[in-house]
């Protein structure tokens, strides 16, 4: 189970994958750790090196206290994470997929650090996610009840009724994986989100960029879909049919189908 020491926290990471193919780096999403990718690993695997990692405060990765100000992290301290973990394996340059909050510390590192950004995939993220109250809402509530009470809200924003009906276990699991994330990690990331604005910063990406969105999203829907890739130059909106927020755990087939062409085409 590798950990490495990256920047000032200890990130819990996995590489899988052939050496020298080309790296693909993986950001997940608010509340998940890397396993939120297990599904498509195997398809993702057969062609590039893999890197995931958990988050700041997520699984098994160090969380660090929040400021004492009432701010949280921000999404360039979560870029500079991911940056000092590619510094930390000597990767100089990697595709980069993020999901939802990983979408936006991707866009974060595409307008900052075109270098180090092959192939952008920005899946079922936007510039900004809002409005803050709803943030500030969740916050309060959090910090009133605890992650577990908010668990069963949240698997109906990242799945379908259809898939949670389908797959009880899963749902627990998942409620599991978000009611166990640091509280820290978990409100230092929704404050990141909160507080991002990334619409200036998308219209200086240079990366070829993929948006993709789930067509039942409706913490990120198709619309703001639409919008980020109208915002990035060059870049082209696919809609994945029959998912919500994670199209990765609810659709990795249909997911897998349109990143891995997009990331091999010549
Ligand atoms: O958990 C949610 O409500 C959806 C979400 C927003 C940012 C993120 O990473 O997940």
């Amino acid at each position: 189970m590798p950990f490495i020491a990256a920047g000032e926290i200890t990130t819990h990471y996995a590489l899988e994958g052939p050496e020298g193919a080309p790296v693909l780096l993986l950001a997940n999403s608010l509340g998940t750790s890397f396993h939120v990718w297990d599904e498509v690993m195997a398809d993702l695997a057969a062609a590039f090196r893999v890197l995931r990692y958990d988050m700041r405060g997520h699984g098994l990765t160090d969380a660090t206290p929040l400021p004492a100000d009432g701010t949280g992290y921000s999404i360039p301290l979560l870029a500079a994470d991911a940056l000092a973990l590619l510094d930390a394996l000597g990767i100089g340059k990697a595709h980069v997929c993020g999901l939802s909050i990983g979408g936006m510390v991707a866009q974060h590192l595409a307008a900052t650090t075109p270098q180090r950004v092959d192939r952008l995939v920005l899946c079922d993220t936007s510039a900004l996610i809002g409005p803050a109250s709803v943030w500030d809402e969740r916050i309060a509530g959090i910090r009133r009840d605890g992650l577990a009470a908010i668990a069963p809200g949240v698997m109906g924003r990242w799945f379908t009724d259809a898939f949670r009906q389908k797959a009880p276990q899963l749902m627990r699991g998942y409620a599991n994986m978000v009611a166990r994330t640091t509280l820290d990690g978990y409100l230092g990331c929704a404050m990141a989100v909160r507080d991002a604005d990334l619409r200036a910063a998308a219209a200086t990406i240079t990366a070829p960029t993929l948006v993709i969105v789930g067509d039942q999203d409706p913490a990120t829907p198709p619309a703001s879909a639409q919008a980020l890739a109208s915002a990035i130059p060059g870049a082209r909106l696919e809609v994945i049919a029959d998912a919500s927020h994670i199209p990765c755990v609810e659709q990795p087939a249909a997911l897998a189908r349109v990143l891995v062409p997009f990331l091999t085409a010549a």
